[in-house]
């Protein structure tokens, strides 16, 4: 049986960072993927598809509105051809996590489903067994099914199928108002679809700052429509449409007719077919891989990252937890993972940025702070751009240390960037009012906002006093 110092399982954002990490630094790998290719969730049916999606369907989107710039146009939209430019861009990159380049970096790459006989010996296939030293689990997620009566039988599309799709459908019935579902329910909005939404909660995005997720609701709304507290109860299908029955929380029902049924109600992770009990690997009832902050299960030499872990979902994070892993499993290193500075990106138009805490997680926290906002309407360049939709708010601490910081608006997963740096550096808002911006870009909604901290400081409490008498000292 061949021995490793280090086996992978699961060749995603997170797997294929320990693998190369722990390969560069000499120890001897083994990367077991079960699909095809290495690449994971994000290269073939997540990020890249997704983003290649919004920014083609934002290109039709623009050109079919083109009469608000005096000129007016017209055309048909080829599903084919704009999944095919899909799958250029993941083809491009799929370059950069070919099997072979990991083999060319002395890794041995297993292609096969991975399970476990002990804590140290991996079956692949159910037929070539393999001996790690320690093992990280980077199996991610997938598409979570719910059990709605008729569903299955009436056909539905995930995201692992929606970028193969050969023609538009006319109507979109888009089930969960998640990250997934509402950016590609917009983008199909977008290419000419009739969109519905269908949420159980009261609103999407229930994770972020309730102003922020607001004000992009109303923007969304202008494209999509929505329908909130309402369960699916039911599916079937008459005459090639499929009809989706909801209830509502007052317990009436409704029916919407569609062409099509986009399932977006979250993800389940990939752990059921790992056999865990032969390692003794504990699970949380949702089928995560509990970890400590040192992402070891509770088996030591066994360690989960990325969605597996079901800490938080995304590819940045999954290669955070993945560059810690080498330190941990290769170097022998005891680096605990920190999430305080960890920021997130919703690819909507607008988009929405989040960093640390929301407003309402402080107020729950009963912490003291300020809170420092501008609209995008106030930013030249924004109103040059008529794309005024969305503001920047930044939130401190009394000392003007950052606490969380969240956006709405053309461009905000890259125009806060520089907020990161701030608030991972432990720099004040005050200091991002002092930085150079070139008029007149789009970050300068950044310096702006930050410039009212200086304004609070300069126009609020005892200093206005103390600096009008220095001047009539001065005069
Ligand atoms: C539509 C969509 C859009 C997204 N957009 C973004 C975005 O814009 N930005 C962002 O940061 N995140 C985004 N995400 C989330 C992102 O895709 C995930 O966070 C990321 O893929 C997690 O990486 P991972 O390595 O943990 O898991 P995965 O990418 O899922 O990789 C797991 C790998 O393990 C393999 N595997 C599973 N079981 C076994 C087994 N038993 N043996 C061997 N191999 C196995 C799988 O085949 C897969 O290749 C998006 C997700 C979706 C669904
Ligand atoms: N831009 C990005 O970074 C990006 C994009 C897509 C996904 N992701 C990541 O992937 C993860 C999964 O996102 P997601 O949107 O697939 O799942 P999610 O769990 O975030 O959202 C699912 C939504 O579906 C709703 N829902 C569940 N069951 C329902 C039902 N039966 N009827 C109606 N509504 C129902 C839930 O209330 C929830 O709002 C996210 O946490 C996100 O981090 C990230």
């Amino acid at each position: 049986m061949e021995k490793y110092d280090l086996i992978v399982l699961g060749g995603g954002a997170a797997g294929l960072t320990v693998a190369s990490g722990a390969s560069s630094l000499g120890a001897k790998v083994a990367l077991v993927e079960k699909n095809e290719q290495p690449g994971g969730d994000c290269l073939h049916v997540g990020c890249i598809p997704s983003k290649a999606l919004i920014e083609i369907a934002n290109t039709i989107y623009s050109s079919k509105n083109t009469e608000q710039y005096g000129m007016t146009s017209s055309g048909e939209v080829n599903m084919k051809q704009i999944n095919s430019r899909v799958h250029e861009s993941i083809a491009h990159i799929q370059k950069h996590d070919d099997a072979d380049r990991f083999r060319d970096l002395g890794i041995d790459v297993y292609i096969g489903s991975g399970a476990f006989l002990s804590k140290n010996e991996i079956i692949i296939d159910g037929k070539e067994r393999i001996f790690g030293k320690r093992i990280v689990i980077a199996t991610g997620t997938r598409p979570l099914i719910p059990p709605i009566e008729g569903l299955k039988e009436s056909g539905f599309l995930t995201n692992e199928m929606v970028f193969d799709l050969e023609e538009l459908p006319n109507r979109i019935v888009f089930i969960g108002g998640g990250p997934t579902g509402v950016e590609l329910a917009q983008a199909f909005s977008r290419l000419g679809s009739k969109v519905t939404i269908i949420e159980r909660s009261s609103s999407i995005f229930k994770q972020e700052d309730k102003e922020i997720r607001e004000n992009v609701q109303i923007e969304l709304e202008k494209e999509v429509s929505f329908v909130f507290n309402a369960s699916v109860t039911n599916v079937h299908s008459s005459h090639g449409e499929k009809i989706v029955t909801i209830q509502k929380k007052d317990k009436s029902t409704e029916e919407l007719t569609t062409d099509e049924i986009f399932l977006a109600t979250g993800r389940t992770p990939n752990s059921d077919k790992l056999d865990l009990d032969n390692a003794g690997v504990k699970q949380t009832d949702s089928g995560h891989i509990s970890v400590n902050n040192k992402l070891q299960t509770n088996i030591p030499s066994i360690y989960a990252i990325g969605d597996v872990n079901g800490t938080l979902p995304f590819t940045h994070i999954a290669g955070m937890e993945g560059k810690l892993i080498v330190q941990n499993a290769v170097l022998g290193l005891r680096r605990k993972v920190d999430y305080t500075n960890a920021p997130w990106v919703i690819y909507t138009n607008p988009e929405v940025f989040h960093l640390g805490n929301t407003e309402e997680e402080l107020q729950e926290k009963k912490l003291k702070y300020d809170v420092f906002k501008v609209s995008l309407a106030n930013v030249d360049r924004f109103v040059a751009d008529h794309k005024t939709e969305g503001l920047v708010k930044i939130l401190t601490n009394k000392r003007g240390y950052i606490l969380g910081a969240h956006a709405t608006g053309k461009g905000a997963g890259d125009f806060m960037q520089e907020v990161i740096f701030a608030k991972q550096y432990k720099k004040k808002i005050g200091d991002l009012s002092q930085v150079i911006h070139p008029y007149p870009n789009h970050a300068a909604a950044v310096q702006s906002t930050a410039d009212l901290y200086w304004r609070k400081k300069l126009f609020e409490g005892s200093l206005p006093k103390v600096i009008k008498k220095y001047i009539k000292w001065f005069r």
